[in-house]
């Protein structure tokens, strides 16, 4: 059947607000095994690899799929917490967490882009329990195509099949929002009075490829825009921070100035104490934990530098979870206030 049929609820029961906060998803165990589908259904996506299929599969199934997934397992092991993959861990309290300050029937999910838990599974289970409008948030503060964009594409086409489609609200982006720049400053300002402050701070955000953005893609920008206002909240001038572009993959053209160069480059420059913040990361997860906190500070040291501090994420912060809450309540004006 091409539309799903509907849950059998009454008329008035169809109408609960559902929120649905959406990451990337990550492997089930840190092994090869459960890396390998994960990758090759993050990697087949055509928002994040913008190859021809016909071209692109193949290079995937017999290169990338069987080397990537090994040297990722290895990775994610370095890393793996007793309750899971940090990613699900943090993306999981967060969702407690925003349920926690929400009115009781206000129904809040999470789900992941890739892996699970899947979109089609959890809006099936908020069908079921009567949610009729949906406010989509990714957790990604600045939009990119291959991140929110994604995310909000399972969403959307999750809409094509449904017979009576919910209401459809998305935050497909918040790069600016007061709570959220508030929060990660207070993070910082923490970090820097408990462990002092290096010469200077590092804002590292995920890369993306550079044709990207100059097709259109504005999420360079938003970076910048966080890291400033962070900036301004924390009384640092322009020299005491710099925004950079982590974890490239593949050998096209990505954003720079990048991370790891950086990693390399500073202490020749005389920066020998470097903080780091991965602001545009809302969980900690294998890219800032290998990446960053063990890869990148083993290169800082080698390359001359004296002190590495890695800022954490703010994962389950208080601050942010009430931060969130607002960005919620903000994007539910009128829903909350009636009854439809
Ligand atoms: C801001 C969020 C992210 C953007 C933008 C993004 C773009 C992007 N990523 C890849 C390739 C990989 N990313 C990987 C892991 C990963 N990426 C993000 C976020 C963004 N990616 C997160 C949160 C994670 C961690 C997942 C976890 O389980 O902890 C990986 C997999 C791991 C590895 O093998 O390194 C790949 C591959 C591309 C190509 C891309 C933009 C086009
Ligand atoms: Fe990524
Ligand atoms: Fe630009």
């Amino acid at each position: 059947m091409k539309f799903h049929t509907e849950p059998q609820l009454s008329f008035e029961q169809q109408n609960k607000i559902g929120i649905l906060l959406m990451n990337l998803g990550t492997p089930d165990a840190p092994t090869a095994e459960a890396v390998k589908p994960y990758l090759g259904q993050f990697l087949g996506d055509q928002r994040v690899v913008e190859l021809p299929k016909l071209l692109w599969q193949p290079i995937l199934r017999g290169v990338i799929m069987p080397f990537r997934s090994k040297a990722s397992a290895h990775g994610y092991e370095k890393v793996w917490l007793n309750e899971g993959s940090p990613l699900a861990v943090f993306t999981q309290r967060q969702c407690e967490g925003l349920r926690a300050r929400l009115p009781d029937d206000v129904f809040v999910e999470y789900a992941m882009t890739y892996n699970k838990p899947s979109v089609p599974n959890v809006l099936a289970k908020m069908k079921a329990n009567g949610v009729g409008r949906l406010l989509v948030v990714p957790l990604y503060p600045q939009y990119a195509a291959s991140s929110a964009g994604a995310a909000l594409d399972k969403v959307l086409n999750e809409l094509t099949k449904q017979r009576n489609q919910m209401s459809l609200r998305t935050v497909s982006r918040f790069y600016n929002h007061a709570g959220y720049i508030q929060a990660v400053a207070a993070q910082v300002k923490a970090y820097r009075a408990k462990h002092g402050a290096g010469d200077k701070l590092m804002f590292s955000f995920h890369g993306i490829p550079q044709f990207h953005h100059d097709k259109g893609d504005p999420y360079p920008h938003e970076c910048r825009a966080t890291a400033k206002l962070v900036a301004q909240e924390l009384g640092l001038s322009d020299e005491q921070y710099i925004v950079s572009f982590q974890s490239q993959f593949g050998k096209g053209k990505w954003l720079t100035p990048s991370t790891q160069t950086l990693f390399d480059t500073l202490p020749k420059q005389g920066v020998k104490k470097l903080d780091v913040v991965c602001a545009g990361f809302m969980a900690d997860c294998l890219e800032t934990m290998e990446e960053i906190a063990i890869a990148g500070r083993e290169q800082f040291h080698a390359a001359g530098g004296e002190q590495f501090h890695y800022i954490p994420c703010l994962n389950d912060n208080p601050d942010w979870l009430d931060a969130l809450t607002d960005l919620v309540k903000d994007n539910l004006q009128g829903w909350l206030q009636y009854n439809l």
